[in-house]
């Protein structure tokens, strides 16, 4: 795969002569973008062209054949096309994993893309591998051979992406990019020769029902499936679609072959549109591979994407992380910190505690702690099993919306939970200063109203909002004369006693100006933090495979002020520095009624 830049010297503003208008049937606007065909429509429900029917009033634009023609005569593209298909793409909207039908059109795909960049992933379809790429803005992307026949192409539909960049110093970073509104053409050959892959990419016929293919219409309609889900006492339109997917996949692909989405052939728009009537969160997708043979299983993360940037970040930065690293992370997870402990040891007999964001369980059963009622909540999956498997008393639970009744337990702790909260504050460089959109002009060309930013989005209130969200939770929760314990990862590595024990011994400040806001910095371990918001790495045990965990680390003042925008009946009895972390213990007042 190359990706190639022809914009040099060519007059773009030739090409707002395409008219994006819905009018004459050609043009769409689908659930996940508007579409526009030219020459011949591209059918994206059957994944086909019928070379029948030619579009006769709307042949390509000779403005896009002209950037077309330059493309072969750089020796880019081997022919001229006779269609294409121009998407355009609000934030927030995607084109769903797909393989562009080979037999109804040749090999070569070229996709220009125009006003603004996003990510785009890629898939293997036998192994899984996958990698994401980002498709600069006025770039060709073509695709042949295997990325055209093996690997899925799509775009998550979600407002921003992470970003690969180099930062000042020449550090590796990623950053955080809101996407802008995107047009691409898609340029297709109709197919007058025979496919290389000699028609061995088929449906798989369906186990259950003999000589049926296994599309993924009949997929969502097999009875197979629906038995296969109630066998394992799941309700197919309930229970699929939580974060147990993930373990429970293995066990139902076993019994029914296929649940969930096919990827195949760009039907993809219509078994979507299934699996999103009954998903609200999490789908299963299954790919078919190139010889019909149906593979690999993933989950992906759909609707809550699309919430925002802080969503984006804390359900694939810190939520999947913990997910995947959850065993692992919970060998390392032994030994309480002492003062929590302590805390934990003052309360009264009989007192309920919650820990909000338990993970593996550690301060459930802490030493000393028999004599309370503790309850606890975590988002991970996979390490609230583990505290199952120790009998503990757990719900998951998303900090910031807890399920627990107000003013229902007498004290609760949030151990290292809070800094794993994003906020909106991450910018751009260019463009607008609260949040990094960037105008370029094409847009403007094609009629679409410049950005404004919500002012809403610049006050501090806004940037600390979900973090804010979390304490007002504790505090929600917590009965009157109740206690809450915090306790976030400091900024400052460096407390009263020295440098923290999380710092190398031979670790020294870093000498170079912190990181600035445009891009989260993926940290050094055991070394002191240059930036508030940043990556923090997590190898895993066969040292194969690096996870990155979201962090915002705290600075001094930082955790207090946030507890002081909690209403007048909360107070600080205690705020205090412990191992690099900054920590308030806070009581709701007891009621004067
Ligand atoms: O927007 C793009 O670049 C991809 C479009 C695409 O994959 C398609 O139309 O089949
Ligand atoms: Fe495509």
């Amino acid at each position: 795969m190359r990706t190639v830049d022809i914009w040099t010297n060519t007059n773009t503003s030739q090409l707002t002569t395409i008219d994006m208008t819905v009018s004459d049937g050609c043009g769409k606007t689908l659930r996940h973008r508007q579409v526009q065909h030219f020459g011949f429509e591209f059918e994206y429900g059957a994944n086909l062209v019928d070379p029948n029917r030619p579009l006769e009033h709307r042949p390509i634009p000779p403005v896009c054949l002209t950037v077309l023609q330059r493309l072969v005569e750089s020796g880019h593209v081997d022919r001229l096309s006779d269609q294409l298909t121009v998407n355009r793409y609000l934030p927030g909207q995607g084109i769903p994993p797909h393989i562009d039908s080979h037999s109804s059109c040749e090999e070569q795909l070229v996709s220009l893309s125009l006003s603004a960049q996003v990510v785009m992933d890629f898939r293997h379809a036998t192994t899984g591998q996958q990698r994401s790429m980002v498709v600069p803005r006025r770039s060709v992307l073509i695709m042949s051979g295997d990325s055209r026949y093996i690997w899925t192409h799509g775009i998550a539909p979600r407002k921003s992406d992470v970003v690969p960049v180099t930062d000042h110093n020449g550090h590796q970073c990623l950053t955080l990019q809101r996407r802008d509104i995107r047009t691409s053409f898609t340029f297709r050959t109709l197919r007058q020769t025979p496919c290389r892959c000699n028609g061995t990419r088929t449906y798989r016929t369906c186990n259950n029902c003999p000589g049926v293919e296994l599309t993924p219409t009949h997929i969502f309609t097999c009875p197979a499936m629906a038995a296969a889900l109630q066998k394992i006492d799941m309700d197919p339109e309930q229970q699929l679609y939580t974060p147990k997917i993930v373990d429970i996949a293995a066990s139902v692909i076993e019994i029914a072959v296929s649940i969930a989405v096919v990827i195949n052939e760009g039907a993809e728009d219509r078994a979507l549109s299934v699996v999103e009537g009954t998903a609200p969160r999490l789908m299963l997708a299954v790919e078919v591979t190139k010889n019909g043979y149906i593979g690999v299983k993933t989950p992906l993360l759909t609707a809550d994407i699309k919430e925002g940037d802080a969503e984006v970040l804390e359900k694939t930065y810190v939520h999947k992380v913990y997910e995947d690293i959850a065993s692992h992370f919970s060998e390392t997870r032994h030994s309480p910190w002492p003062q929590v402990a302590q805390f934990l040891q003052s309360l009264p007999t009989g007192s309920v505690v919650l820990d909000a964001g338990c993970g593996n369980g550690k301060y459930l059963a802490a030493y000393g702690t028999s004599h309370l009622v503790m309850t606890g909540c975590d988002t991970s999956i996979g390490l609230l099993h583990i505290c199952r498997s120790k009998g503990q008393d757990v719900v998951v639970a998303d900090t910031t919306a807890l399920p627990h009744r107000s003013d229902s337990v007498d004290a609760c702790i949030s151990i290292a939970v809070l800094h794993h909260l994003a906020t909106q504050e991450v910018e751009n460089g260019e463009g607008c200063v609260a949040c990094g959109i960037v105008m370029v002009e094409l847009d403007r060309l094609f009629n679409v109203s410049p950005h404004s930013c919500d002012p809403a989005f610049q006050s501090p209130e806004h940037l600390q909002k979900r973090r804010l969200q979390a304490l007002q939770e504790l505090a929600r929760v917590l009965r009157p004369g109740g206690l809450a314990l915090v306790y976030v990862w400091a900024l400052e590595q460096d407390g009263p006693d020295g440098p923290s024990k999380y710092l190398k011994p031979q670790s020294i400040a870093d000498p170079s100006q912190p990181a600035s806001n445009t891009i989260l910095p993926i940290h050094t371990n055991r070394t002191r933090f240059q930036s508030q918001d940043l990556f923090v790495p997590w190898k895993s045990k066969d040292g194969l495979t690096v996870h990155h965990r979201f962090y915002h680390v705290f600075t001094q003042g930082e955790l207090e002020s946030l507890v002081e925008q909690l209403p007048s009946d909360f107070k600080i009895v205690r705020n205090f520095y412990d191992s690099g972390n900054w920590c308030v213990v806070v009581e709701k007042l007891p009621s004067t009624q």
